[in-house]
């Protein structure tokens, strides 16, 4: 059972953001189920620590009660001894119990975040739209983080300190009834404050987390457009910027260290009262001769403890207060369903794939529709070159062949299957997709060719660059297929890094390509090179290409205008040039032109 399953519940219910008990059960049954026998060797030392801490007082009375009747050394030396052997293995279990508690902890929260990764991949664009990286990142794995001290400390310190403090009252109540009776009352008590408080806290948590996400949105943001604001001398601006969150986030930090400190001063009061009042009686009921030395010592350190470990629930209450405001958080992104759902699963033919648009119309907000009624249709093999004025929709044309978002109304099909009826990852596996602006990771050419897939050998690569004519360049690189390259670039061009690309697509061989030229002016060398690699990479292939200059055209089998969303015009390249009222043919005659000043 995965994440979904856990939070399938919490969408039921009236309030999206407080976690029910039940949920907690299921949580643990699920990311703690799997471990059941290291979960279980964990309960078999923590019950075994308890009956260890519960026996020590025991023993101690014990061996006051013989001090008094019967002063015999060997006897107290045994009893002695005896309390030293349970003192440690006490201690030696506890560490076990801890370690295992910890591994526990690990696991789970690693399977958490894997699934929560993998929930944000399949999540369409407009979610990505609406979280900077950064946010996303403090979700995944700060929150995440937080659990594991929810999984681990919390199920062993909650669990065997509330299994301790119902045997000690259990035996305090063989003592004495009104000792028990009393106690019991206090435990009540500050349980009632305990969950009060709980439920407070975890909005407050909240309030912090949502400005620690922000905080670190900006950061993203901020040092993935570094040379944009530094150019601009706008350094000034964002640091301003970045004192109005920190400032933010540090007022709800204060807020939850304020309302934790006045939680904790809570506790402290009660225990203190506790003690008075456990003090005065066991101390009357001794002077009564109602019990012995060492009984009263017994009631006395029994009480201590009672009241150590009801104050190391409270410590414990504020990690559940935490991972609740986790939780929620987590909880957040999981109810957040792709709008983008895996299709049935269709056949497509193999080699080129045909391309039909038929009255697409698509909005990325209700109020604004970007693309009115498009409808065009492209062989298997064809290449169609794509233009017209920034915003005309190009980028968003592209965007619904790929299902990052799926058109308001009309239908796109592929090989004369409409996409919607495919399976994400089998859709996407035949479309190959250069964009403007690659995203490189940090890491060799290798692994940057390969998305890390270890699976494709070397001279996959090194046949991929020869047949996409890019030996030349390739030649260049210091380390070859080792060249360390980094995520801002590395030393890349934009023209470079579009010819990384283009391997990427080289050898993922797919039936549609998708191109966005680099807007950037190249250097001739690369520019040629491109170019080649390019072509070579259109040869039998559906292509739709968005061209930003009039030169890359030149060898396309077709062409579409693009204008506010609706196609301006779509015909061949020789028919549209040859047409003195066509818009492509006013553009090269607008070139020539530019052309002849020049
Ligand atoms: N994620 C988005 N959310 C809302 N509106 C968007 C989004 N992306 C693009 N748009 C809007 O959709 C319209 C078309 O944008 P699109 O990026 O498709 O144009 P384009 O022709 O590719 O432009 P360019 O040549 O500058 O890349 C624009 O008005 C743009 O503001």
């Amino acid at each position: 059972m995965k994440l979904s399953h856990v939070f399938q519940s919490l969408k039921a219910r009236h309030s999206p953001t407080r976690v029910t008990l039940q949920q907690y059960g299921t949580l643990f049954a699920t990311y703690l189920g799997p471990q059941w026998l290291r979960a279980c060797v964990m309960a078999l030392l923590l019950i075994g620590s308890i009956v260890l801490e519960l026996l020590g007082p025991q023993i101690i009375r014990t061996f006051i009660d013989t001090l008094q009747s019967d002063s015999r050394m060997q006897a107290l030396s045994i009893i002695a001894l005896l309390y030293l052997g349970v003192a440690l293995s006490s201690r030696l279990v506890a560490a076990f119990a801890t370690y295992f508690s910890e591994d526990v902890g690990w696991n789970a929260t690693n399977q958490l975040r894997a699934d929560l990764t993998r929930h944000c991949l399949n999540l369409d664009r407009s979610f990505h739209a609406a979280h900077t990286p950064g946010e996303l990142l403090e979700r995944v794995d700060s929150n995440v983080e937080t659990l594991v001290t929810f999984f681990s400390q919390f199920v062993i310190r909650i669990l065997g300190s509330g299994i301790l403090m119902l045997g000690i009252l259990v035996l305090i109540a063989r003592e004495n009834v009104w000792f028990g009776a009393i106690l019991g009352v206090y435990l009540i008590l500050s349980n009632i404050i305990f969950v009060y408080v709980q439920r407070r806290a975890t909005s407050i948590y909240t309030l912090h987390w949502q400005a620690e996400a922000e905080l670190s949105g900006f950061w993203g943001e901020l040092f993935h457009g570094l040379e944009d604001v530094t150019s601009s001398g706008a350094a000034h601006y964002m640091m301003r910027r970045y004192f109005h969150l920190q400032r933010r986030e540090n007022t709800t930090e204060i807020k939850s260290i304020v309302f934790w400190a006045g939680f904790e001063c809570t506790g402290l009061i009660l225990d203190v009262i506790s003690m008075l009042i456990v003090l005065i009686l066991s101390a009357s009921l001794f002077v009564q001769g109602m019990i012995s030395l060492g009984t009263l010592v017994l009631l006395l350190t029994y009480t201590a403890q009672l009241l150590a470990h009801a104050f190391d629930i409270a410590e414990q209450l504020g990690t559940l207060q935490q991972a609740s405001a986790s939780i929620e958080r987590i909880n957040e992104i999981y109810q957040t369903q792709s709008g983008v759902q895996d299709g049935p699963g269709v056949t497509f033919p193999t080699g080129a794939l045909a391309l039909t648009f038929q009255n697409v119309s698509f909005s990325y907000e209700a109020a604004q529709t970007v693309l009115h009624t498009i409808s065009f249709q492209l062989a298997a093999g064809e290449v169609v070159g794509l233009i017209g004025r920034t915003g005309s929709g190009k980028t968003t044309l592209m965007r619904l062949l790929t299902r990052f978002y799926d058109p308001t109304s009309g239908s796109v099909c592929l090989g004369g299957q409409d996409l919607r009826q495919a399976r994400l990852d089998d859709l996407r596996a035949r479309i190959g997709l250069v964009t403007q602006e690659v995203q490189l990771f940090q890491g060799t050419l290798r692994d940057n060719v390969t998305f890390f897939a270890d699976t494709i050998p070397d001279q996959r690569i090194l046949e991929a660059i020869e047949q996409l004519g890019m030996s030349t360049w390739y030649e260049r690189l210091p380390q070859g297929l080792d060249t360390e390259l980094s995520s801002d670039g590395g030393g890349l061009s934009a023209g470079e890094a579009q010819l990384l690309a283009c391997i990427r697509v080289f050898l993922q061989q797919p039936q549609l390509l998708l191109l966005d030229e680099a807007t950037s002016r190249l250097d001739p060398a690369t520019e040629k090179i491109l170019t080649q690699a390019t072509r070579r990479l259109m040869a039998g292939r559906t292509t739709l290409v968005i061209a930003h200059r009039l030169s890359t055209v030149e060898s396309v089998d077709h062409i579409m205008v693009l204008e506010d969303g609706r196609v301006l015009e779509c015909n061949t390249r020789a028919a549209l040039a040859c047409d003195p009222t066509s818009h492509y043919n006013h553009l090269l005659r607008m070139m020539n032109a530019e052309d002849m000043l020049a």
